[in-house]
């Protein structure tokens, strides 16, 4: 199942003290499909960085009724290892290591009980998703082959709340459409709550609800239910 989102006060500044983004107030129900849009340098990117507790932030992003920017870094850390599924945009992958290797890498987090159906379901999501050498070091791979080694890291730890930067910014439309296919129905029967910035007007169209991000601010289209 799941988490609650809810934040109150949020305001990120840049190293310079700009004003890099500000959310009075955002509620996003446990299981919500979410899609943030909007244009090039408008704070996307930082809003999903703050809500997965990697950035400094005042005020409160509370999941469930962890408040993330009350916690020590470490138990961040531990936080986001147990609770959060992450696609970023640069992939962030260990170049030496194996596909199958890097896809289940949050495992290394996980008690030992889970760390052998982390394992599986890693291989799992690398066969659905179409990679055919898993013990490949990831060096060799191209862009959208990598795309899909950190989009199966996400999907393996079964996390509760999947963040996504750009998920299907690497494929080509077709291998894009079944992501987004994959990921909704995953979302949905899992009751995962996933909150995606895309510039893919194909996967925002799935999503329950879109906020779009303008200048910092979040501006939400009337009408959509909160
Ligand atoms: N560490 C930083 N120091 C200074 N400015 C920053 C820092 N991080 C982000 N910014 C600035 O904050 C603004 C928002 O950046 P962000 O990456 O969140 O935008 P975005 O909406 O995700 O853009 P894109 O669609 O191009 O990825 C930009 O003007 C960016 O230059």
């Amino acid at each position: 199942m799941g988490l609650d989102l809810t934040i109150r006060d949020l305001k990120v500044t840049s190293p310079r003290g700009r004003d890099i983004l500000s959310v009075p107030q955002l509620d996003i129900a446990a299981g919500s499909l979410v899609g943030i849009a909007g244009p090039s340098g408008a704070g996307k990117s930082t809003l999903l960085y703050a809500l997965a507790g990697m950035l400094e932030a005042k005020g409160c992003i509370v999941w469930n009724d962890t408040d993330l920017l009350t916690l020590r870094e470490e138990q961040r850390t531990a936080f986001r290892a147990s609770h959060i599924g992450m696609i970023f945009q640069d992939f962030l992958l260990f170049e030496e290591l194996s596909a199958a290797a890097n896809a289940s890498l949050t495992s290394l987090y996980r008690p030992r009980a889970q760390r052998a159906g982390i394992r599986q379901r890693a291989a799992e999501r690398l066969a659905a998703l179409g990679l055919k050498e898993p013990d490949r070091s990831v060096a060799s791979y191209s862009g959208g082959e990598r795309q899909r080694v950190a989009i199966a890291r996400a999907l393996s730890a079964n996390a509760p709340v999947l963040l996504a930067d750009e998920p299907t910014a690497s494929l080509d439309r077709a291998a894009a459409d079944k992501l987004i296919t994959d990921l909704v129905a995953l979302a949905r029967t899992s009751g995962t709550t996933l909150i995606a910035v895309s510039h893919d007007q194909h996967l925002i169209d799935r999503m329950d609800r879109v906020l779009t991000v303008s200048d910092g601010k979040i501006v939400e289209p009337r009408g959509q239910a909160a």
